[in-house]
């Protein structure tokens, strides 16, 4: 029944930790974690976002995904693709073809290949053409794009490659490391309207931002990181109102939207590994109580079909 369970589910990562090993004064090893215990499903058909602040450890879960982590890092906790556990040699495998990364940065680009050799990764046949050219269409790049090296690309060019190279081999999963930045509205709206249609055709997405407001524009579920932790996971539709939200933080998230107020959350999100126990959002929540410091490790709940990583879901309407 388990089994039959996680063959719907394309990702499912559980209790994941990654960290990092410092090195302080020569010779003391210090365990730095960026990403503590973080459970997240992406199913068939779904578009998930994972939503945070700069430096909260999402492109680390994206890179710990594809077994791309840099190497002082290590990684704890059990990710299963299609029910099958995800090694790192099991992604290196399914990297570029089933599971396809757009990174966040456009300096994944071979600055030596042309666009259509990147594309084609060194096949062709005419079929790998004819896709070649209809993925550069897709998303507005003329044939001519082919024969371009990467420097001869605009920023909006270089992005929409990255992301015609990402669907390339019709992925099952498709991990967005924060896709549209430097693209106007409209053409980041059509990028995530081809990320919809890739979920309408069975793939899952895994949509990653800092920005709440387009997550929203196409999520159907939402996972909020705070400090390298989930601290909610909720519908999309549950931000339609803030009493159906349930942490602080991702109420303060909702009032902070410009569209509801550009309302500014005081003080700012903890350093990756500078919280040691107690709840991480402890020192800006208004809601915070004695609990919240002193319990050294705040359970997930379930509330509402979604979970929450707070002592006082309830309380937090401040
Ligand atoms: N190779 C590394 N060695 C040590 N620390 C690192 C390394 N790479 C990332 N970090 C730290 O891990 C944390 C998370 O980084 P990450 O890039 O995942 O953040 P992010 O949520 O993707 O941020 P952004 O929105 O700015 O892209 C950061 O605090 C960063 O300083
Ligand atoms: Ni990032």
């Amino acid at each position: 029944m388990e089994k039959e369970k996680n063959r719907e589910t394309i990702l499912d990562i559980r209790h994941v930790s990654i960290y990092f090993t410092r090195y302080e004064r020569g010779i003391r090893r210090r365990k730095l974690p960026v990403i503590r215990d973080l459970d997240l499903r992406v199913h068939p058909g779904e578009v998930v976002a994972v939503v945070g602040a700069s430096g909260s450890g999402k492109s680390l879960l994206a890179h710990g995904i594809l077994g791309i982590l840099p190497y002082n890092s290590r990684m704890e906790g059990e990710m299963f693709y299609r029910g099958e556990p995800l090694t790192k040699e099991r992604a290196e495998k399914l990297r570029g073809r089933q599971i396809a990364l757009i990174p966040q940065g456009v300096t994944y680009l071979d600055p030596l290949m042309k666009v259509g050799e990147q594309l084609c990764r060194g096949r062709k046949d005419e079929e790998t053409v004819r896709r070649c050219r209809e993925v550069l269409d897709r998303y507005g790049l003329g044939p001519e794009t082919e024969g371009l090296y990467p420097f001869e690309l605009s920023g909006g060019m270089a992005r929409r490659v990255l992301i015609a190279s990402a669907v390339m081999d019709k992925p099952d999963l498709i991990i967005a490391d924060e896709p549209t930045p430097g693209l106007d509205v409209g053409a980041a709206r059509r990028i995530l309207g081809h990320f919809r249609e890739l979920a309408r055709g069975g793939a899952g997405v895994l949509f990653i931002t800092h920005d709440l407001g387009l997550a929203l524009t196409i999520a159907d579920r939402v996972a909020v990181f705070y400090a390298g932790e989930t601290i909610e996971e909720a519908l999309a539709a549950d931000f339609e109102d803030p009493e159906r939200l349930r942490h602080p933080f991702t109420k303060a998230l909702f009032r902070a939207m410009p569209v509801h107020g550009f309302a500014p959350i005081q003080g700012s999100q903890p350093y990756p590994g500078t919280v040691s126990s107690g709840c991480p959002f402890a020192g800006q929540c208004q809601a915070c109580q004695e609990a919240c410091v002193s319990t050294e490790h705040i359970p997930v709940r379930q509330i509402r079909g979604g979970l929450v990583r707070c002592l006082y879901p309830e309380e937090g309407n401040v």
